[in-house]
């Protein structure tokens, strides 16, 4: 019988000190539970992911003296074996580093393993840094269990990405009793139950047990969510961490078995998880979080247009943050309506914000003056439209800059993806919470918000009012685009699902009623598809926003803007 303790810890990219202080801190409470293995996730000492961090001058130094440190803890809990992910350095041709997984105990190195699939697609860039391992198979026994070691992406050879090698395959013919993959796995839609399926699958093809090991938190645009968990042949997963939470949790393996520490079965572990509105919420809030508290900001601020993409924004970050620590500034115009400060304000009553107020009548008349004084001409149309954005989001900057508020940007992906918005206008900020939230999304997670609380936070009138930028009297958004439950599905086939090639449109098409006529579905797609990419010029301005689903714009979309491509 073993017993192994999974750390599913936050820690903080290149903070060593810290992470090392988190590290120590739970190999101590799996020594009070007797614990035979602590086991970190992919990079723990570090954090994942450090990206050129690796190629600084003096950070690899830093992460050996790291390790030190932790060989020294080591050896003051003698019996414990430490499962630990790092970057180390490497003397093989090619990159002189390698993603590696070393057992450490009593002040020694038991046994090092490369990582051997490098992802590099998407959101990861491993091969950028690291030499892929060349390592048959790393086992160790530990009192009397044989373990094998794998680091996050080995476990996916087997799901449709066609590696040259198999390092489940590899690991199997060593024949251990249990494996290890420690992971840097981060979340978006449908994510975990992927994980379940692909580890369940290698466990029963393998007839091996999984030990899988997650880190939680939010580094810029990703969030993990830990949700590490146990899994064997027949039984599928059997237990699961947390989710959105650090965990430091026994377990007890015993004859091929995971058992509580009691020595009980654990209980059933859902198929589903949450549901999808509640983990966009807690993704986007524990994103915040972490963002705001790495960067130094313990406050937000968040232009209140009496719209529901502030008002979701804002009720997010009240949650993230606290009431106390948010505040909303309307800043109405001559196009404002009546309820946009009205609704501002029953808004910021409901969330318990204070409410700030900015016109900037004054400064769109001051610079239409200045711009016609100096150039001659009037500014006119959309430049004139644009301006009242423009200054907002300048007065949102200056609280910003003048009293360490994060200014929160509001856009969501439906206006991220057709360009509707304001460079240095409503672009502005630090973060966008809702931009891989698509328009009917926003509704859909506001409706949530005010479900699960039991009351109204998001006021009615917001919610049931037709979306506008107030830009010009009467503007409505339907007036430039087509209407959202439209627009939304054909960008969800044109950014996330396959290209559409010709011929497929009448199936693009079928999703929405609306889209009926064979011509005018072609051509309002075609349009869609010039937007999304004539805006790729705005969306590399705009700032990082909480990735949600697989395909979310920032780096894990990498998109030419001077291109051009029919
Ligand atoms: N490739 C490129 N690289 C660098 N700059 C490029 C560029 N292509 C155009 N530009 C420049 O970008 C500027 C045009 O972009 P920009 O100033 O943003 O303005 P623009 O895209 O012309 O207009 C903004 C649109 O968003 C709508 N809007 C604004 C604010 C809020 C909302 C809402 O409801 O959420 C909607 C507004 O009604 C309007 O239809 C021009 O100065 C142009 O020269
Ligand atoms: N009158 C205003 N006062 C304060 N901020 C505003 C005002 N108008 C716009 N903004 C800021 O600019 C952002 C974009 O404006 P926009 O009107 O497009 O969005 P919204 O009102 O939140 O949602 P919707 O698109 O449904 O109207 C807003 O989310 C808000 O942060
Ligand atoms: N760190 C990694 O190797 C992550 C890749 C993996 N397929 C995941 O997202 O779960």
């Amino acid at each position: 019988m073993l017993k192994i303790t999974v750390a599913q810890l936050n820690f903080t990219i290149g903070d060593l000190a810290g992470n090392v202080a988190k590290m120590v801190a739970a190999a101590r409470s799996a020594w009070a539970d007797e614990s035979d293995i602590v086991v970190f996730s992919e990079m723990a000492l570090t954090a994942y992911y450090p990206g050129d961090l690796l190629d600084e001058d003096g950070f690899m130094e830093r992460v050996d003296a790291a390790f030190a440190d932790l060989l020294l803890a080591s050896r003051q809990i003698p019996g414990l074996h430490w499962v630990v992910g790092l970057p180390a350095r490497c003397d093989a041709p090619g990159k002189k580093l390698i993603n590696a997984l070393r057992v450490i105990q009593g002040g020694e190195v038991l046994l090092e393993y490369a990582k051997q699939l490098l992802p590099t697609y998407n959101i990861f860039d491993e091969r950028r840094h690291f030499e892929p391992g060349q390592d048959v198979a790393k086992v160790l026994r530990i009192r009397g269990v044989q373990a094998g070691f794998l680091i996050c992406e080995d476990g996916w050879n087997d799901h449709g990405l066609d590696y040259a090698v198999n390092p489940f395959e590899r690991l199997r013919d060593a024949a251990p009793d249990l494996v290890i993959s420690i992971n840097a796995s981060p979340s978006n839609t449908g994510k975990r139950e992927q994980r379940h399926q692909v580890f369940s699958a290698a466990s029963r093809r393998n007839q091996l047990p999984i030990l899988y090991v997650n880190q939680v938190g939010g580094h810029d645009q990703l969030v993990y969510e830990g949700a590490s968990f146990a899994v064997e042949p027949r039984a599928g997963v059997v237990h699961e961490a947390g989710r959105f939470v650090e965990e430091v949790s026994t377990l007890r393996f015993d004859n091929g078995r995971f058992l509580t520490l009691a020595g009980d079965r654990p209980a059933k572990v859902p198929v589903e998880g949450l549901p999808l509105m509640a983990f966009y919420r807690r993704q986007i809030v524990l994103g915040l979080r972490d963002y705001a508290r790495r960067c130094g900001f313990s406050r937000a601020v968040i232009g209140s247009s009496g719209g529901i993409d502030s008002a979701l924004t804002l009720a997010l970050a009240v949650e993230a943050l606290g009431p106390a620590n948010v505040v909303a500034i309307t800043m109405p115009s001559e196009f404002s309506s009546a309820g946009s400060v009205d609704d501002s304000e029953l808004l910021c009553r409901n969330l318990g914000v204070e409410l700030l107020r900015h016109p900037i009548n004054g400064l769109v008349a001051e610079f239409s003056s200045g711009f016609k004084a100096a150039f001659g001409q009037p500014l006119q149309g959309i430049a004139l439209e644009n301006l009242q954005a423009r200054a907002r989001g300048t007065v949102l900057m200056e609280y910003s800059n003048s009293l360490g508020h994060l200014l929160l940007t509001t856009g969501n992906k439906s206006e991220l993806s057709v360009g509707y918005c304001t460079l240095y206008g409503d672009t502005n900020g630090g973060l966008g919470l809702i931009g891989d939230l698509y328009k009917t999304e926003v509704f859909a997670l506001s409706r949530h918000l005010n479900e699960t609380a039991g009351k109204e936070l998001i006021p009615q009138a917001i919610i049931g009012k037709a979306p506008s930028a107030e830009l010009a009297p009467g503007q409505k958004d339907v007036d430039s685009l087509p209407p959202y439950p439209v627009l939304d599905e054909v960008l969800k086939l044109l950014i996330e699902g396959r290209r559409l090639a010709p011929g497929e449109y009448e199936k693009a098409a079928s999703f929405v009623d609306a889209l009926r006529k064979e011509a005018e579905n072609h051509a309002m797609i075609e349009r869609i598809r010039g937007m999304i990419a004539r805006n790729e010029y705005k969306r590399r301005q705009a700032p990082p926003i909480i990735r949600l689903r697989a395909r979310a714009f920032g780096t894990g979309r990498q998109m030419p803007i001077a291109a051009k491509f029919e």
